[in-house]
């Protein structure tokens, strides 16, 4: 059956009232067959390939070919109402509890901040970034909170940055977004650095990337022995964050620092422990139960002593730590500019048909 003019502007109305994001492969497809009953087979140049949004809309458009319009349109309308709230689950709220990105909770005196995408390995979006700065600004000022913990929802604790982090290019091109996001990931490491209390992250599962380097920054880390290190920043032709290039080789050595910083190298929570960059290893299936009571504990001490004991060991490092932050915030502003780089992410977000 055919679809009127008229079913292809009420379909156009109701992609608007969606509830729930159909995520970017229907988006593209939608995107595709809009401009293919509008205007026909594509008639765009090609985006340059720094262009992500652009070219993956012009990618998907061009792959319909010479689709006729009336069928584009047919598809659209039936695209759209297999997505429409009838077909949606009913009593959806718009935001239900829990779906945040970053959860924070507080209880018994600790501050729980947990990275809340399990379906994406916790990848860090730049929302995330300042979720989590602001929590750690907050909690530091927030006299009811002793302790603060770091950990993950799902199987991983965190995948690292979001590589789709790179795909949004605002008018200002690569180079804006490679600028503000120096100026970011200065502003959210130098949080960790300057973190006043007891910092606690509870790795319950694989880590990658910033995810691992902060862990330097951090007062006590334990893992859950499924859990993973891994730092792949040459591979993605990047280079150290998180004050890494410096406490690494200190926590660590420099043979082994530079294993994991310059080759990739992952390691297991039992090998990241005996490297000292993990306090301890429990068995998974007894690792949420062992760490949160004996958090509990900790929690009880007295604050003000483990805040002063926490600025004594630390406060002589500060100043090295925040040079340190701003020359590999620096580095990684040129890094992202680089073919070594974009061509990383592209082989990663093609390789999920995510362009
Ligand atoms: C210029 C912009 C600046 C922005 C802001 C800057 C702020 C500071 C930046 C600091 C620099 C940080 C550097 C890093 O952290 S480098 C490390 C980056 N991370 C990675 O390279 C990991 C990439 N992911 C993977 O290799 C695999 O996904 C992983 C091994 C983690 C899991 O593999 P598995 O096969 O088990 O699962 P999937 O690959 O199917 O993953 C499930 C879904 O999750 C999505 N995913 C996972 N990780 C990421 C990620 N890091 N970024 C985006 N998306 C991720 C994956 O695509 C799957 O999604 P779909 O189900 O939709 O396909």
């Amino acid at each position: 059956m055919r679809a009127s003019q008229k079913d292809f502007e009420n379909a156009m109305n109701q992609v608007k009232l969606l509830k729930k994001d159909p995520g970017n492969e229907v988006k593209l497809k939608l995107y595709a067959l809009y401009k293919q009953a509008t205007e026909g087979p594509c008639n765009m140049p090609k985006p340059g390939m720094l262009d992500f949004i652009n070219k993956a809309k012009w990618d998907a458009w061009n792959a319909i070919g010479s689709l006729p319009k009336e069928t584009a349109r047919k598809n659209y309308v039936d695209l759209v109402s297999s997505l429409s709230p009838s077909s949606e689950s009913s009593g959806r709220v718009d935001k239900e509890p829990g779906s945040e990105s970053v959860v924070i909770t507080s209880e018994d005196g600790i501050t729980k901040i947990m990275l809340n995408r399990p379906a994406q390995k916790n990848a860090i979006t730049i929302q995330m970034y300042q979720e989590i700065l602001s929590a750690l600004e907050a909690t530091s000022k927030d006299d009811n909170s002793v302790i603060t913990v770091l950990t993950g929802n799902g199987d991983y604790y965190s995948s690292g940055n979001d590589l789709t982090n790179f795909t949004n290019l605002p008018p200002g091109g690569i180079e804006e977004v490679a600028k503000t996001g120096s100026i970011l990931l200065r502003d959210f490491v130098d949080c960790f650095i300057d973190f006043p209390k007891p910092l606690i992250a509870v790795v319950n599962g694989p880590a990658v990337g910033i995810a691992v380097t902060l862990l330097g920054l951090f007062d006590a880390v334990y893992a859950s022995d499924r859990a993973t290190f891994h730092t792949p920043f040459t591979q993605l032709g990047q280079t150290a964050e998180g004050c890494s290039s410096y406490t690494f080789p200190k926590i660590m050595g420099p043979a082994k620092a530079i294993e994991m910083l310059i080759f990739g190298k992952k390691l297991t929570a039992h090998e990241a422990c005996a490297q000292g960059l993990v306090t301890e290893v429990f068995p998974d299936s007894t690792f949420q139960k062992e760490v949160w009571a004996r958090l509990k504990a900790y929690a009880k001490l007295p604050p003000n002593a483990m805040r002063i004991s926490k600025e004594l060991i630390r406060h002589n490092e500060k100043e090295k730590l925040h040079a340190v932050n701003a020359e590999e915030s620096t580095a990684l502003q040129g890094r992202w500019l680089s073919e070594e780089c974009m061509n990383a992410i592209i082989n990663f977000l093609s390789r999920k048909s995510k362009l």
